[in-house]
């Protein structure tokens, strides 16, 4: 790699400032055109957009600094929305002048498309934007061109374009570091796996959310994010390979690739809590997309109406068979059947629910049954509000609605004239008043799920994992609009959770990330279990592994890496830069473990420190022994972007932290098991740029 230094004499420099400030013209102008053509009355939020973005510097040197970038990046945005309902087209690419005003590219890649043909620059960026002949001025990162600048390979290369391969020959391959209209210097690589721009980026402290990296994602990260479209990718890719952020950059490649048919409320997130919702939520936004559907399994299971049951991480599959072998046979009892209610009203006796299943039982549960039932159960609801519409009642109420009231249920006021007309208006003030009820047939509150379920298993209650799978038995299928299931930390499911995510989403494709060493529970599914559920729920599975690490330094990649199977160890690698030596220590006494871990509290070294306890108990034991300099992490805190924190093990999950303190290394805690290796795997691999470990007693074997 040749590294040059930021030279007022060099030529190279001077012709690369000179094409970026015609670019940085060119941007301008087109914002300034846009703004101009837009609607006047906006004239306010024109005036705010051009200060703002002037004002806006992208940076992410430091944290304060990116969440500053990440504001003001979500400010523009704002301001941007307001012109939306008018001007579509124009806002889109307002938005993306926008996001290239804050810095116009990242990187150049000079193509021989043919040969013998004249070569060609292609800059990118984080976004598109042509100039008035419609020819590119930036393009991209998503873009098919710019797959030869993440293929990171000199000479020969390609990329495809509506599935075709193109060949052709890369002749530079050039990185910027660029603020606005100032480049302050390049990278010109002609290594192919070195990557100036990464080990500058990796040299930087923990920031309090996540970042993109759109200019510095690696080879093997973007064979994920540009992979094609298959039923189920899995990824399995050890801590800190960048799994998260490839699936956030896999989610916006998704976004621009089939922007006309896909919008982010048809991509579903599951992620491992809120505290780690909240750590990524800004990345997708930075990069000019929105966020997808974030939710944990935890929510997930609320919004179903199943959240006061047991959460069902202990539910095996045997017994989901089980549930949908014995539900062949199932005879519906009346008492397994509910009234429907709405408004303290009986609309739907359990008399005719019976009715209507009797009538359809023939068919046997399932959702052909199911759908029987509800379309018989809407008509039947249909024929009793036609009835209601006759009574005396409820007509004098409806001639009794005052002008405001008329307007808010007709749309007009109204003078009915006649029996006909009064009952028409009365079935429609009945309609409008009990309309739940037909949400409620068709969310199957008709039938005691629990009851059901409670006899087929002989169990005296439903887990939430059994309970949405017995309604996937009459349903099939769950959500139909999600387009995209996107699945972090997958080795912390079981197999019965995942078959119950399989066939909840059974229409949509699933991009499933972990790390098998890091699965922190007992009884979660292996990757060939996750493989084999959801080949037998959508056809294939595709696989790709990630196996460098970008979080930590050399020396702690070594430590953790220690703890895998001898086979993986060696693959296992880190981007080199320099580090610091892990402290391993233990204590036969305690006044000198607690004498270690308050010293390694109070000289904590630079960015944020955290001490990750195996267990809440231990979470509460060593709050109590440091004392209030030491924040707790629970569900709804943010992280600082200084200091010491201390949180659970299960907490930590996806964070990372310049120093982590393992405070609980002794044997009793981290014993010579499966389960406490991968325990300890997790904790130490957080870490960015150091780590100490302290034991009360004997050290863990797994360190010894
Ligand atoms: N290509 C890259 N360029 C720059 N930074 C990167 C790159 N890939 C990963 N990183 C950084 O490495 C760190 C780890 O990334 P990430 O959290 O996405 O990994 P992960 O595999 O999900 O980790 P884990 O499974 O251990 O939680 C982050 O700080 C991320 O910004």
């Amino acid at each position: 790699m040749d590294t040059t230094p930021n030279q007022h004499d060099d030529p190279i420099l001077a012709k690369e400032q000179a094409h970026l400030s015609e670019v940085y013209g060119w941007l301008l102008k087109i914002r300034d055109n846009i703004t101009s053509d837009l609607d006047s009355n906006h004239a306010g939020a024109r005036q705010d957009l051009i200060d703002m973005s002037e004002e806006v510097r992208l940076n992410f040197n430091s944290s304060d600094e990116t969440m500053e970038t990440l504001a003001a990046i979500e400010t523009l945005n704002n301001i941007i929305d307001v012109y939306n309902q008018y001007h579509d087209s124009n806002v889109d690419k307002l938005r993306r002048v926008t996001l290239l005003l804050m810095q116009p590219y990242f990187a150049k890649v000079t193509l021989e498309m043919r040969p013998g043909r004249p070569a060609r620059d292609v800059y990118i960026g984080t976004a598109g934007i042509t100039d008035e002949h419609s020819r590119p001025i930036v393009v991209d990162w998503r873009s098919p061109v710019a797959e030869t600048y993440y293929n990171q390979q000199m000479g020969p290369t390609s990329y495809s374009v509506d599935g075709r391969e193109r060949t052709v020959n890369l002749t530079l391959r050039r990185q910027f570091d660029i603020v606005r209209d100032q480049l302050n210097s390049y990278f010109d690589t002609s290594v192919a796996i070195e990557d100036s721009l990464l080990l500058s980026a990796l040299k930087s402290h923990h920031s309090e959310k996540l970042k993109a990296i759109t200019a510095t994602i690696q080879r093997e990260q973007n064979e994920v994010v540009r992979h094609d479209d298959v039923p189920v990718l899995l990824v399995n890719g050890i801590a800190g390979s960048g799994k998260t952020s490839v699936l956030l950059q896999r989610i916006a490649y998704l976004l621009y690739r089939k922007r006309k048919t896909l919008s982010e409320d048809q991509v579903w997130l599951f992620t491992p809590n809120a505290v780690f919702e909240r750590y990524i939520d800004t990345v997708l936004p930075s990069m000019g997309e929105a966020n997808p559907q974030t939710l944990t399994w935890k929510s997930f299971v609320a919004e179903q109406g199943a959240g006061e049951r047991d959460l069902g991480r202990s539910t095996s599959t045997k017994t989901l068979r089980h549930l949908e072998d014995s539900s062949r046979d199932l005879v519906l009892e009346p008492d397994d059947l509910r009234e429907i209610r709405c408004e303290g009203e009986v609309l739907l006796k359990v008399s005719q629910v019976v009715g209507a299943v009797r009538k359809f039982e023939r068919f046997g549960v399932g959702p052909r049954f199911t759908a029987l039932v509800t379309d018989e159960l809407h008509d039947r609801l249909d024929r009793r509000f036609t009835q209601m519409a006759k009574d005396e009642g409820l007509q004098e109420e409806m001639l009794g609605l005052d002008v405001d009231q008329q307007v808010e249920l007709f749309g007009e006021t109204i003078s009915p004239e006649g029996d006909a007309e009064t009952v028409t208006y009365t079935r429609r003030l009945v309609e409008s008043r009990f309309s739940g009820a037909h949400d409620q047939i068709e969310r199957l509150a008709w039938l005691r799920l629990d009851r059901v379920g409670m006899r087929l298993l002989s169990q005296p209650a439903l887990s939430a994992t059994e309970w949405l799978y017995l309604r996937l038995i009459f349903t099939d299928t769950g959500e139909k609009t999600a387009r995209f299931v996107m699945v972090d930390e997958v080795q912390d499911y079981t197999e019965a959770q995942l078959m119950v995510l399989a066939r909840y989403f059974s229409r949509a494709h699933f991009l499933l990330l972990g790390d098998e060493n890091q699965a922190i529970s007992e009884g979660t599914a292996t990757f060939p279990q996750v493989a084999e559920i959801f080949r037998e729920s959508h056809g294939s599975v595709d696989e790709c592994r990630l196996l460098t690490s970008y979080r930590s330094s050399p020396e702690i990649t070594a430590l953790f890496a220690g703890l895998v199977k001898h086979d993986e160890r060696l693959r296992l690698a880190s981007v080199q830069r320099e580090g610091v030596k892990p402290t391993i220590q233990a204590f036969a006494e305690r006044d000198d473990y607690l004498r270690a871990l308050r010293a390694a509290v109070s000289e904590p070294g630079a960015g944020l420190t955290a001490v990750i306890a195996q267990s809440d108990a231990r979470v509460s034991w060593l709050s109590k022994q440091l004392g209030e300099g030491v924040c707790v992490v629970d569900h709804d805190s943010d992280l600082p972007v200084t200091g010491v924190v201390l949180l659970s093990l299960r907490m930590a999950k996806g964070l990372e932290f310049d120093h982590v303190i393992v405070p609980d290394a002794q044997a009793e805690v981290y014993p010579d098991t499966p389960l406490a290796r991968r325990q300890l795997y997790t904790a130490l691999s957080r870490a960015m740029h150091r780590v100490t470990v302290l034991a009360q007693g004997a050290l863990t074997p797994l360190l010894g």
